[in-house]
């Protein structure tokens, strides 16, 4: 308890007087345009930045730039999925900020990006992990590359800010079904890199991809 208070007056008085965000559009990560000394960005995501203080390896500060009603309804899903090894916890819930349990490895776009082989054990650990969130009343949704983490063999999923939405949605299938048909008899299999700018254009095509699936099948609906 000692050490959360200790952490928590850290956060109030370094890091968050000092760090400066920018998020200028909601479909792209958060930029982090200045941290303050001792404390290192480990990841951005279109809502909010990850930190990490150097003293301290259990726990990771997530900022959010904006939308604070995210902030306090990912707290309560994970108030609701309790414990789980594949999923990270909540320790502090503060104004702008959640501490979070820290997990490490790598996401699965990094290991893409960089040629390093992603097992089918990760894929298993992932749909077993949505699978308990279900059954705890949650809907997995937004699960995609920098979504889901791997470390030795094992498949963590980083972000549940949308579980509490109604209706899951088809990134998470949609990224197994490219893992089979696509990454591992190809890119798996000659761990191959594929470079930052070949990534994001896959990433913006998807996103219009989804939208005209979504209208077509609006049309279906509509023909009947
Ligand atoms: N508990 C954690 N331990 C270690 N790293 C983390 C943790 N939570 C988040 N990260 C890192 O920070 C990045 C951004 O976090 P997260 O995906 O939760 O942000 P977000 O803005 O809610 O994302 P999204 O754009 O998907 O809504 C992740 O991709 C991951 O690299």
């Amino acid at each position: 308890m000692e050490q959360l208070n200790k952490f928590v007056e850290r956060i109030e008085t370094t890091l968050l007087k000092g760090v400066r965000l920018e998020s200028e559009n909601p479909y792209d990560p958060v930029v982090v345009k200045h941290t303050p000394t001792g404390w290192s960005c480990i990841g951005a995501g279109n809502y909010a930045a990850v930190f990490a203080y150097q003293g301290n390896e259990e726990w990771v500060v997530k900022i959010y730039a904006r939308e604070q009603e995210g902030l306090k309804k990912e707290a309560k899903v994970y108030r609701k999925l309790g414990g789980h090894p594949a999923y990270s916890e909540l320790i502090y819930q503060g104004e702008q900020y959640l501490v979070l349990k820290r997990l490490r490895g790598i996401t699965l776009y990094e290991a893409v990006h960089k040629g390093i082989q992603i097992h089918e054990s990760i894929i298993h650990d992932v749909n077993e992990a949505l699978q308990y969130a279900r059954e705890r009343g949650l809907t997995p949704c937004d699960i995609h590359g920098k979504n889901v983490m791997m470390n030795e063999g094992k498949g963590y999923v980083v972000d549940i800010s949308d579980f509490y939405k109604p209706g899951e949605d088809e990134k998470w299938n949609d990224l197994v079904k490219a893992y089979y048909k696509f990454y591992k008899p190809f890119f798996y299999k000659y761990s191959i890199p594929i470079p930052d700018f070949v990534l994001d254009a896959i990433r913006h095509s998807y996103r219009f991809y989804r939208k005209w699936r979504k209208k077509r099948k609006q049309v279906q609906l509509y023909k009947g």
